[in-house]
């Protein structure tokens, strides 16, 4: 028979403060957890969109999409980044602990988190050559969302996404990052604020885990300085949908997507995000 150490257990040791901490092996298994989500909630790998990176927009095409209507414009962008968001909220609830956190919280969190998610997703789908993303199928400028009329918002958000794309975080790194954007104590509205914090310390030990076998720490600092620019796009995109909404209320009343308005509208009634 293995003696004690053999088995993994250890003598206990009231000085080392490592029976309050997670084993390594928990964490191990919370980074593959993640990373294994996330692969299996981005609608396409790396190498796709590598292998996509030059298949960009003919003149023609972009100037179909400059001459939708602004609202027409808006309602098909609320539809692509209601897509890519269905996919954060389902990465979301394969993160370890956050399907134990309560509703409220789980709801908060979301609100709150999934459009910095779908953001720091966005520097996976952007071509730093000529500054184009993935969109639509093919890859686009700024000047493809010209009838939004946000060009502030965008160049924003290309701005950001370029950042990002520059630091070329591995699928390992990003997927442990967007789980550490989501579990955020700090948000508005929060009710068990101590239960996200523990959930948040497994993932926090999993990123630097991560960046120190990857011999990457400098990046941990990067990536927490990025954190202001994201919730500063948040606002912007809140305000632009709110002036939107005032010039055209049908159109966000009755063609944007449910989950685009609970998630980035006022609406309370959150009936898609409670339906499991
Ligand atoms: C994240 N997973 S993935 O496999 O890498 C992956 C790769 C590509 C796509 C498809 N592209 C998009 O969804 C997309 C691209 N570019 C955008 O903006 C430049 C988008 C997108 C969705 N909303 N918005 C958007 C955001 C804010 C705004 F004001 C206007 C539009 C989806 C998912």
């Amino acid at each position: 028979n293995m003696s004690g150490s053999e088995m993994g257990f250890r003598p206990f040791d009231p000085e080392s403060s490592f029976f309050s901490y997670p084993t390594s092996l928990h964490i191990e298994e919370v980074s593959a957890s993640i990373v294994r989500s996330h692969r299996e909630t981005t609608q396409y790998r790396p190498e796709e969109l590598q292998a996509l990176r030059w298949k960009v927009f003919s003149r023609e095409e972009i100037h179909t999409y400059q001459s939708k209507s602004v609202d027409e414009m808006w309602q098909h962008c609320a539809v692509r980044l209601t897509d890519a968001v269905q996919y954060v909220v389902e990465f979301a609830k394969r993160i370890p602990g956050f399907r134990q956190l309560c509703q409220n919280d789980q709801i908060a969190l979301l609100k709150s988190g999934s459009m910095e998610v779908v953001l720091v997703r966005m520097s996976r789908m952007f071509n730093t050559e000529n500054n184009t993303v993935f969109f639509d199928g093919k890859f686009a400028g700024t000047e493809l969302f010209k009838s939004l009329s946000c060009g502030d918002l965008i160049a924003a958000v290309f701005d950001f996404a370029h950042n990002l794309c520059a630091l070329r975080l591995t699928e390992q790194q990003m997927a442990v990052f967007t789980a550490l954007v989501l579990l955020n104590a700090d948000r508005p509205c929060l009710e068990d604020r101590e239960r996200v914090q523990r959930v948040r310390r497994d993932v926090e030990l999993a990123l630097s885990h991560i960046l120190l076998r990857d011999n990457q720490e400098s990046l941990l600092h990067k990536l927490y300085q990025r954190v202001p620019v994201l919730k500063s796009l948040c606002a912007l995109h809140m305000e632009k949908l709110r002036w939107f909404r005032q010039l055209y209320p049908l159109t966000v009343h009755s063609l944007f997507p449910p989950l685009y308005k609970e998630l980035f509208g006022s609406d309370t009634d959150i009936q898609t995000l409670t339906t499991h």
